[in-house]
Formats: structure tokens, C-alpha cells, sequence
């Protein structure tokens, strides 16, 4: 909860005074290390019952990739500035408490958006004052151009590069721009209420004022996926139930064989229980997809477009039969979106798929600039996505109706204990 007063209430009942816990972080507040920023409140605070609208920031993986996905969300990419390995590391450090705290439901820092001086200007900017944490949650990620920029290494990270955080190679097809492309580091920002989103990543904008840019950034406003079973599938702007057949939390066997990177399947120690987000920004053509009858669009994804069932019958959940003869060959074409890129075609790899419908106004040609924010966590894009992505390229039909306008490939750090800060087992190992 953005509390207006110093006090809240905790979920077992005792009050939190914020203004002690805030002091007990010290005068430098939000730009110190977590070691100097009152371990125990926060101690104390994680072994206190989470209250429904706040998602745990800290455990073994980060949160926002298996969490129930909310509705709203607002990633930025950042370009680092910062010359020296000790201030990109402070800027971790700073924004791993603003997180923590924002997570919480706080504003940041020790003076938040209206209890500090009067004749400077407050540390939180203050449009989430009032509203609940939302569920959000904040998940940070280092590109490719973090390790190494123009044939140099950075930030003394020799030999940290893994071998699986490689350049997205072009497909068919792509017309991507750079400008919304690639960047240093990635950080996405998902919750119910998109202020609160918005607020979580202009603040942290600000924190990395001088140390870092952003390179771009994109607002999702549904989600196109269901990262629980409990959740109903979404639609997303073609019309059709998306993520119906998603890795979703409760799959743990799936999770660490598609999801989350194993020890010993890295080169990279640090990335154990990290993930790798593929992310392209998807425009979809859909002035020109309403005008296909209700039969083609059903033929191009291959599923029905009310129930989601595959077009070999049953309900949603119903798994497809590829074989199943049609009147015109199988029943289900082999150019279908889910014919193209289901498991069965690509040695039984799955992904979890976690995107978001986006528009950006219009093109200035009465086209809506609309598509999906596709987001997918893959344990490698080399074997999870890669070969999919060249088949969808290659052979899918719904890809007349598609554009891809930006690209980019992340090293998802690992989860934090409290003390930790985000990316510290990189610069530690
Ligand atoms: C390279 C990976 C994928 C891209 C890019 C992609 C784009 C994309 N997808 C839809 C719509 C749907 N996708 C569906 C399923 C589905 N999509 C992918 C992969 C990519 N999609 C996978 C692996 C799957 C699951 C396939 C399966 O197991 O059967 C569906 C069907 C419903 C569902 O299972 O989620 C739809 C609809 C669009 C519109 C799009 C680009 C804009
Ligand atoms: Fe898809």
C-alpha cells in the first residue's frame, strides 16, 4: 500500500512506522548498498505474511516470470553510462532497494514522495501515493552489450559472457529497428494497475540518472498469456485465446527443463536459476486480418476462435491431432501458427510465453500501430527459440499478417536473498 501517513499496517496486524524503518536505512538512502540499509526491517518484514496484492521480491528465482501475470505492463531498456564497475554495481544496489520497497507497496527512498525537505525535490515522484502495491513486480536483466561493446569488454567482465546471451540473428521477414532494440539492461515492470507500473519504471529512470539511459521503452496493456492454471486464457488482438497451451507455475518438471537455467547446464555459474527473456515487439497488420473471413483466421492459427479448441475437435485444452484428415489434407493445416510451432515439431521444446497486447496510436496511414509484445523465458534462444522463430519465418501463414520491429535477448539474473542485491552473483562469481 502507498501509505500518505508514516504508518502501516502490517499483515499480521502490527504497525510498521515507516518513518523508524526509514531512518533505521540511513541518511543516503536508496543510493547506499543493502548492507547498510536496515537488514533487519526488512528481515522482519519477509517473515511476515505477504498480503495478497504484493508479490515476495525476494527467492530463488525473480519474480514477474512465474508469477500469476497481471494485466499492465512497462519494460525499458537501458544503456549504461557509467564508466567504472563500482557505480553500476551502486546502481544495482539502488535499485534493488527501490524494488524491494516498491514491491512493498512504498514509495522509495528514506523520504518517499512527500516527508522530506521542503526545499528539495522528493525522492518518490508520487503518482502511486494512495494506490496498493498492485502485485507488481519488477524482473531485471543484463544484454549482451553489458559484457562487451565495439569488440570491448566492460565493467571488468571478462569471461562472464555466456555462451547461450548471443545476438538474435535476422530472420525472414524481420524489419527490425534498433532504436527499440537490444540495450544494456532490461528491466520489465508488470502489475494490476498501470500507474503503479509506470511509476515503478520512471523511478527507476530517474535513480539511474547519469549512470543510465533509456534506450527504449514499450507499455502492454493485456496480457496475452496465463502463467497459472487457475487463470483464464486471454485474448490477444487477432481475437484468439492466447496461451492456452503455456508453461504455466504449477509444471515444475517443465520449468526446469524450458525455464530455468541449470548449474550444470551453463557455462556461467552465476546464471543458475536465471532465465533467458526473447523479446519482440510484434506489429500486427490488423486492419488487413479483419478483413479475412472467420474460416481463414481459424485456418491460420488452427484453433477455433471461440473456444480455443484445436481445429481437430474437443475443447480448448484438448491436445491437437496433426494427423486428422480435412477435406484438403489435414484438418489442421500444416501452415497453421500451432502446426508450425507446437513441441511436436521441434523435438518437444516449450517455452513461457508471458506477453502483452500493445497499440502506440496510429501510422499516419489510419493504421493502428498494434500488435503483441511477445515475451518468452527459455532456458537457451538457441535451441528454445531460435529454430521456432525460423520455422514461424519460414513456414507459418499467419506471418503475412505480422512485422517484427524490434528484438532483443537477456540474461535474466537469478533471485535474491535480503542483503543481496540484483546481479550479485555476476559480480561476485
Ligand atoms: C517463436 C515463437 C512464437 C512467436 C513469435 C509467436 C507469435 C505469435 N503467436 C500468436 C498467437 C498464438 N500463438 C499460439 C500458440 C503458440 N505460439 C508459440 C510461439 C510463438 N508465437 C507457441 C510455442 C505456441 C504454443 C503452441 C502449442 O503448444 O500448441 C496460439 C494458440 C493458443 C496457445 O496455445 O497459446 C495463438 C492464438 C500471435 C498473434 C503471434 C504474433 C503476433
Ligand atoms: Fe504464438
Amino acid at each position: 500500500m502507498h501509505e500518505e501517513s508514516a504508518e502501516s499496517e502490517s499483515p499480521k496486524g502490527t504497525t510498521l512506522n515507516r518513518r523508524l524503518l526509514l531512518s533505521a536505512m540511513g541518511a543516503g538512502g536508496a543510493g547506499l548498498a543493502l548492507g547498510a540499509l536496515g537488514h533487519s526491517a526488512y528481515a522482519s518484514q519477509k517473515s511476515q505474511q505477504v498480503p495478497d496484492d504484493q508479490v515476495p521480491f525476494y527467492g530463488e528465482h525473480q519474480s514477474g516470470i512465474i508469477t500469476e501475470a497481471q494485466d499492465r505492463m512497462h519494460t525499458a531498456a537501458f544503456d549504461v553510462q557509467a564508466q567504472s564497475r563500482d557505480e553500476l554495481i551502486e546502481l544495482l544496489q539502488t535499485w534493488t532497494q527501490a524494488i524491494a520497497q516498491m514491491m512493498q507497496g512504498q514509495p522509495i527512498g528514506t523520504s518517499g514522495a512527500v516527508d522530506g525537505s521542503y526545499d528539495a525535490p522528493p525522492e518518490d515522484t508520487g503518482e502511486a501515493l494512495g494506490l496498493p502495491a498492485s502485485r507488481l513486480t519488477v524482473t531485471v536483466g543484463f544484454g549482451r552489450t553489458l559484457f562487451e561493446k565495439d569488440g570491448k569488454t566492460r565493467f571488468g567482465l571478462d569471461g562472464k559472457l555466456p555462451e547461450a546471451l548471443i545476438e538474435l540473428p535476422h530472420f525472414r521477414s524481420d524489419m527490425i529497428e534498433e532504436a527499440r532494440s537490444n540495450g544494456d539492461i532490461i528491466v520489465q515492470a508488470c502489475a494490476d494497475d498501470p500507474q503503479v507500473a509506470v511509476h515503478a519504471i520512471r523511478n527507476l529512470a530517474r535513480l539511474a540518472f547519469g549512470k543510465a539511459n533509456v534506450r527504449w521503452s514499450q507499455i502492454g496493456f493485456g496480457r496475452t498469456s496465463k502463467t497459472s492454471s487457475a487463470q483464464s486464457t486471454p485474448r490477444n488482438l487477432f481475437g484468439f485465446k492466447d496461451g492456452t497451451d503455456n508453461i504455466v507455475a504449477e509444471h515444475t518438471d517443465d520449468l526446469n527443463a524450458h525455464v530455468w537455467v541449470q548449474k550444470e547446464q551453463t557455462d556461467q555459474a552465476w546464471m543458475a536459476g536465471g532465465s533467458y527473456m526473447v523479446i519482440r515487439r510484434i506489429r500486427m497488420h490488423i486492419e488487413t486480418w479483419d478483413r479475412a473471413t472467420l474460416g481463414e483466421q481459424e485456418n491460420l492459427v488452427g484453433r477455433l476462435k471461440g473456444s480455443g479448441a484445436p481445429l481437430s475437435g474437443g475443447e480448448e485444452f484438448t491436445a491437437p491431432d496433426f494427423n486428422m484428415a480435412g477435406s484438403n489434407g489435414p484438418i489442421i493445416p500444416v501452415d497453421s501458427h500451432i502446426a508450425v510451432v507446437h513441441p511436436d515439431a521441434h523435438k518437444g521444446i516449450r517455452m513461457l510465453r508471458r506477453g502483452f497486447n500493445y497499440t502506440d496510436g496510429s501510422d499516419g496511414l489510419g493504421r493502428l500501430d498494434a500488435g503483441l509484445f511477445f515475451i518468452a523465458f527459455v532456458t537457451d534462444a538457441r535451441t528454445h527459440f531460435v529454430p521456432i522463430q525460423q520455422a514461424m519465418s519460414a513456414n507459418d501463414a499467419m506471418t503475412e499478417y505480422l512485422r517484427n520491429t524490434s528484438s532483443g535477448l537477456y540474461a535474466i539474473v537469478p533471485g535474491v536473498r535480503e542483503g543481496q542485491y540484483l546481479g550479485q552473483q555476476l559480480f561476485e562469481s
